[in-house]
């Protein structure tokens, strides 16, 4: 199927025959947009021997004419990855792979960015996408902070909304943990209930949680920890 935006630009479904060429864009393109990006941490043979393996677990889609220029790789609800070869980036490659990608996915999907890429986050916020989550990056294998961007689809309130409630259900859950260890630690304390509320030990709380989540606030943090902990233990004095 050609495009409109871009002449001769070819998109199609990636095949098994395609993941050599794949993985050498992918190379390629890290390597070239480093600082942006971080380095790979792998080296290329495993790089390589990765794309191999799991080309069947993978959606892949590619843009080409005659070479491959571009791909996007999914993987159900999540863009996993969307390369345009260096030389062929600002013109339209990497915008047909996202229209394309929404068709595929219209309910909405979300994908990882580095902080450090300027460059991919303006591309994605100009076609639609929204930052939800910065974290500091230790759950990537870079180490370096990213952020969560979504595409909240065709409808987009019922998209974040869902989010909300899956937010939520985890939520509720470590509510319950943290009360029923405040409601534990209670019973080896001297002064246990409110009359032994510890403002020095809630205030590290806080600055702990701030340096987890800076873009809570300590303030903000405060306000809802001093909440947390005054009905944690409310329920123990009711309960005791
Ligand atoms: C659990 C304690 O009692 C209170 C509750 C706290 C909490 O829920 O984290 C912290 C300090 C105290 O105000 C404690 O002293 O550690």
């Amino acid at each position: 199927m050609p495009t409109d935006d871009v002449a001769d630009l070819v998109l199609r479904p990636g095949t098994a025959e395609d993941i050599e060429e794949i993985a050498e864009l992918f190379l390629a393109t890290r390597r070239d947009a480093v600082p942006q990006m971080p380095p790979v941490v792998s080296d290329d043979e495993k790089i390589r021997t990765w794309f191999r393996e799991n080309v069947e677990s993978q959606e892949y889609w590619l843009a080409e004419d005659g070479d491959i220029l571009g791909y996007a790789m999914l993987d159900g609800p999540w863009l996993n990855a969307l390369y345009v070869g260096p030389h062929r980036q600002g013109s339209g490659i990497g915008a047909a792979l996202l229209d394309l990608v929404k068709a595929q996915r219209p309910d909405g999907f979300g994908l990882w960015v580095f902080a450090s890429n300027d460059r991919a986050r303006s591309f994605y916020h100009r076609n639609g996408l929204i930052e939800l989550e910065h974290t500091d990056g230790s759950g990537n294998s870079e180490r370096s902070p990213d952020i969560r961007m979504v595409w909240p689809g065709q409808e987009p309130l019922a998209f974040l909304r869902s989010q909300i409630d899956e937010v939520d259900g985890e939520l509720a859950l470590l509510l319950a943990r943290r009360f029923a260890l405040t409601t534990a630690v209670q019973g080896f304390k001297e002064n246990p209930g409110q009359s032994g509320r510890d403002a020095e030990r809630e205030a590290e709380i806080v600055a702990r949680m701030a340096a987890h989540a800076p873009g809570l606030g300590v303030a903000a943090l405060s306000r809802i920890m001093h909440t947390v902990i005054g009905e944690s233990l409310d329920a123990y004095e009711r309960d005791s």
